[in-house]
């Protein structure tokens, strides 16, 4: 599938200013969900068994938009996910979320930036097997400022028929859909997903696909999906692909397609 490629584009703003709050992609004035520049993440630094998990890393992703990460296993996808969702800590460049400066805020500021603002989809659904989808739902609409009742969080994610199962009760892909609506039932700006599909089927893992697509859709939720399965790319607004700790491609997506229309 062809896809537009803006290289160039992105050679260019990294070549901006070394400070400030993130600028837009389109010229428009709204602020870019996240921004980094040169950001970097060595582990073991100077030891013999150093790794740069991040290499440089200048990229700009614009609000709104469903994002595709790809890329070889140790790439580097994880560790800007976490940096980005305030779990982890870069050693070196910065990270902005809209006009907030991650990489200068304390672990108090960070735990805060999370909760305001981020949801998290991991590969593993850790919900709580003895709770219902309904109230494990409710453990973080209980303590968010202005959440989604529990029921329509899962009713977005197409769960109607089971708020009241609990995980042992549900599939796979059913589990997963009741950590998507955990995520957005408080309302967050950015969902960052690590490997959503990745223990699913494709029949299920398209209805947890669909699932982020109405949410981006319906709320404009900027959305970020690490995958090893490059079909999912294709509902993808743009896709970032990296490979040892680098970023070597970002490519928008002329031609998406519903996630319905995805199979592998
Ligand atoms: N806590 C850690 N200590 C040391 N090295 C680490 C640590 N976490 C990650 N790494 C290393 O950093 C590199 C990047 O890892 P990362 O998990 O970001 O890659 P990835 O692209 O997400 O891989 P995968 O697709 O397998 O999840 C890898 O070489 C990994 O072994």
């Amino acid at each position: 599938m062809p896809m537009d490629h803006l290289g160039d584009r992105q050679r260019n703003l990294s070549a901006g200013p070394k400070t400030g709050a993130p600028t837009d992609d389109a010229g428009t004035g709204s602020l870019a969900a996240f921004r980094t520049e040169g950001l970097s993440k060595t582990y073991g630094a100077g030891g013999p068994n150093e790794v740069r998990a991040l290499d440089g890393v200048d990229l700009e992703l614009p609000s709104e938009e469903l994002v595709v990460l790809l890329g070889p296993s140790g790439s580097g996808k994880s560790t800007l996910l976490n940096i980005l969702g305030g779990l982890d800590h870069a050693t070196r460049g910065t990270a902005w979320f809209r006009d907030m400066e991650l990489t200068a805020m304390t672990e108090r500021q960070l735990t805060r930036y999370r909760r305001d603002h981020v949801g998290f989809v991991f590969q593993f659904y850790n919900l709580v097997a003895s709770l219902t989808a309904r109230e494990n739902v409710e453990l973080v609409t209980d303590i968010a400022a202005d959440p989604m009742p529990a029921a329509e969080a899962l009713s977005l994610v197409g769960l109607d028929a089971r708020l009241d199962h609990f995980p042992a009760q549900l599939s796979g892909g059913e589990q997963q859909r009741v950590a998507i609506a955990r995520a957005i039932a408080k309302r967050p700006e950015v969902l960052l997903c690590d490997e959503p599909t990745g223990a699913l089927d494709s029949r299920t893992g398209v209805a947890v696909l669909s699932a982020l697509e109405a949410v981006n859709a319906r709320f404009g939720t900027t959305i970020l999906v690490i995958t090893h399965n490059s079909d999912i790319e294709r509902m993808a607004h743009r896709v970032i692909r990296f490979q040892d700790g680098r970023v070597i491609d970002i490519a928008r997506n002329p031609d998406r397609v519903a996630a319905e229309g995805i199979r592998w």
